[in-house]
């Protein structure tokens, strides 16, 4: 359904900054707090930096502040404050008394994007938990899709006590229930996840800030890539694609939710099993706007979330760097942002990075090449001697290894040199050790 101009919420978007805290980027917050209203279908009347001296418990901005965007809000026609920070229940609640708008914190706006980009089920139903327990909190009822057109009934109202007793009786069934329905959900993911472990094909994690261009780079990578059909697994749900290796072996490529500073820990834990993959996953790729000039403190964010669900390089998992949006880098800048990548891939200590564009398709071979190399670089190789009666095993080597030589001896043993994958080499050895010679 189109909306037109007039049913979008017209929303102020409020950066508080600490004066005790760190400030230096507070105009890139506040654009990245403008950008995800926008992004969440509303019409931005102004965006504001609201210096706070001290947060108070009520109304977390002084008097004199909560007075003034009163004001604005009477006088702009917001229906929607958007207050890029944490507010507690009871500063929702009052503020939102106050100046007769509805409030969300960055908690309650990140939920809102997360719920409208969810595109499994299983993703929508984890937002929708996050959601349901941020509300329970609260006690009082969050901005719902149902409620985002203008005029919806008793929008801007708050619920009675009785209301909220009811309401919140019906948000801890509704949890139960889709709780449940989580751990089904969750239970064929699983099954799947390890159909696809057992799976020849190597899972490479595509990670990163939310906007860096995960999607655009797993589209990219997987234009060439069958719906496999024929794979050993059975689904590949619109997350997993095949992407072809450029020596013809296939990968599996996952696209993965976006990250973002100051994740609400709601959200980590309804995430868990999609972080779970990420944690499985042979190869991560952390895919980062280099043109954004919060890159860097981007990066750290995304190794942060990282940290907290034990993946990445720090937990012994194999992590390269694509430098995505090299067109919109000027000349000098693409040149020195260049070299540093050519010199990450030479250096055996530091990740390798790929400057790319998924705009133009520019440097995009280069992180395929990349990727087969990271995966291939724990690789070893095996030698081993297979009878006949044993023939299984060598279609498996096939299946999973590189058969670098093969020679079929005249009393029908195979002599075989293949790589394997560490993980793949583990489970030979544990399994067949009897046919290694060496
Ligand atoms: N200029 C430019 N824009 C790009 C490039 N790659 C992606 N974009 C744009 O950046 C925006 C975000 O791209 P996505 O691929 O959706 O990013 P994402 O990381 O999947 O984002 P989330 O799923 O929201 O976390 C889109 O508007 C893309 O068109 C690029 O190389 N250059
Ligand atoms: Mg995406």
């Amino acid at each position: 359904m189109l909306e037109t101009k007039t049913d979008q919420l017209r929303a102020l978007v409020l950066h508080p900054r600490l004066e005790t805290g760190r400030s230096e980027n507070t105009d890139y917050d506040l654009e990245e707090a403008e950008g995800l209203a926008v992004a969440l279908d509303v019409e931005v009347v102004e965006a504001i930096i609201v210096p706070v001296r001290e947060i108070r418990a009520n109304e977390y901005f002084g008097k004199g502040k909560v007075d003034e965007i009163k004001a604005q809000v009477k006088g702009q026609d917001i229906d929607l404050v958007i207050v890029n920070g944490p507010l507690s229940p009871i500063q929702q609640r009052n503020l939102e008394k106050k100046w007769n708008a509805k409030i969300i914190d960055r908690t309650g706006l990140i939920l809102e994007i997360f719920g409208l980009r969810a595109a499994t089920k299983e993703g929508r139903l984890q937002v929708e938990l996050a959601r349901l327990g941020y509300e329970r909190s609260r006690l009082v009822r969050t901005w719902t899709h149902l409620e985002r057109q203008k005029g919806g009934s008793g929008f801007l109202s708050g619920p009675g006590e009785t209301q909220i007793e009811s309401d919140r009786r019906m948000l801890m069934d509704k949890i139960a229930k889709m709780q449940k329905e989580l751990d089904q959900v969750r239970r064929t993911r699983g099954l799947q996840r390890q159909k696809r472990q057992r799976a020849p094909e190597r899972v490479v994690a595509l990670v990163g800030y939310t906007n860096a261009g995960k999607s655009s780079l797993f589209n990219r990578l997987t234009e060439g890539g069958v719906m496999a059909k024929d794979m050993l697994f059975a689904t590949l749900d619109t997350t997993h694609r095949i992407m072809p290796l450029p020596s013809g072996k296939p990968a599996v490529l996952s696209d993965t939710v976006g990250f973002i500073k100051d994740l609400p820990t709601d959200l980590i834990t309804a995430f868990r099993a999609t972080l779970e993959e990420v944690k499985e996953a042979d190869l991560l790729v952390h895919v980062r706007d280099i043109a954004d000039p919060l890159s860097d403190r981007r990066r750290d964010n995304v190794m942060d979330v990282l940290d907290t669900i034990e993946a990445g390089p720090e937990h012994g998992q194999a992590m390269i760097e694509v430098w995505n949006k090299a067109d919109l880098l000027s000349d000098e800048d693409f040149a020195k942002v260049k070299e540093r990548a050519v010199a990450s891939q030479a250096m055996e200590k530091e990740m390798a990075a790929y400057l790319v564009s998924c705009l133009s398709g520019k440097g995009l071979d280069d992180v395929a090449n990349g990727i087969e190399t990271a995966l291939s670089a724990d690789d070893k190789t095996l030698n081993v001697c297979i009878p006949p009666s044993d023939y299984g095993v060598r279609a498996w080597l096939h299946a999973n290894g590189d058969v670098l030589e093969e020679d079929n001896k005249k009393s029908g043993d195979c002599v075989m040199n293949v790589r394997l994958s560490e993980a793949d080499m583990g489970k030979f050895r544990a399994r067949h050790s009897a046919l290694i010679v060496d």
